[in-house]
């Protein structure tokens, strides 16, 4: 587990979107240069878009080899496949469809018409697959994820863990079905805070003053039942990338003078 997380400040969601895309194409292009390959987890949300788009814009974009990438998802909407609702369409339309993925190395979250008879096997189906892609080395049900991102939401829920919810407390699945989500749609899949857990680096985005209290209750070391944020930590860092309104209910010590 990751000690204290980092936080990083931006001015606003503008500059942390395009600062977090930065260093997201450089810790992708470093775990490339070392292991040939990478893995990241995508989160929906307009914080998780936002930082989708600012990264297709990026001059450094095709730095990345994205035939060498892994895409996972931390948790899907349980929606038709034709939804725009999505969070794989989000990010199709945001990034993905910009870029020559591997389609075989992107692993979309199954729709409610794929198939499966409810979210639970939906659910159940995802996490054998990351079974299937852990290694010997990732010492567990799935892959070492390079980066694992989470849009934080106003009630310090993240992937679609809610405050309070049976997803939150799960201790052994690694993926669930939730239902009666507080924030719609209220079917989804979600990763569990164990598979979260399992990434070297949790990355959690925060921007704009509807994530300010959100961001002062999960930092301030609550239960991760009432504040699922303050839960998601990674193997080796657990950075926090905050805007400065997101930001502003935090004691002014949490945060290093560099943030701007
Ligand atoms: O499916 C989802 O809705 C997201 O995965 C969810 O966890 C999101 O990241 C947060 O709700 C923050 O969303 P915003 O960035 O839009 O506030």
């Amino acid at each position: 587990m990751s000690g204290t997380p980092q936080l990083v400040v931006h001015r606003d969601k503008e500059l942390m979107a395009q600062a977090a895309a930065a260093r997201l194409i450089t810790k992708i292009v470093d775990a490339q240069a070392a292991r040939g390959t990478a893995s990241v987890v995508l989160t929906g949300g307009r914080n998780g878009n936002g930082l989708l788009a600012a990264l297709a814009s990026s001059p450094a974009r095709d730095a990345v080899d994205w035939s060498r990438l892994d895409l996972w998802w931390g948790d899907e909407r349980f929606v038709p496949a034709a939804d725009p609702e999505r969070n794989y369409t989000q990010a199709r339309e945001a990034l993905l469809d910009a870029v020559p993925l591997d389609p075989a190395r992107v692993h979309a979250m199954p729709a409610s018409d794929a198939g499966y008879e409810d979210a639970d096997s939906a659910a159940a189906a995802y996490a054998a697959e990351l079974a299937a892609a852990a290694a010997p080395e990732d010492h567990g049900p799935v892959p070492s994820f390079d980066v694992l991102m989470l849009g934080v939401g106003p009630d310090t829920h993240v992937a679609s863990l809610f405050p309070e919810h049976p997803a939150v407390r799960e201790t052994q699945r690694t993926v669930v079905g939730v239902h009666g989500a507080p924030k719609p749609p209220p079917t989804r899949v979600s990763l569990t805070l164990p598979a979260i857990r399992a990434a070297r680096e949790v990355w959690l985005l925060a921007a704009g003053e509807d994530k300010a209290k959100a961001a002062a209750l999960a930092l301030s070391g609550p239960g991760e039942i009432q504040a699922p944020a303050s839960g998601a930590y990674g193997r080796a860092r657990t950075l926090w990338l905050l805007d400065a309104a997101a930001a502003s209910e935090l004691p002014r010590s949490l945060y290093p003078p560099s943030s701007a």
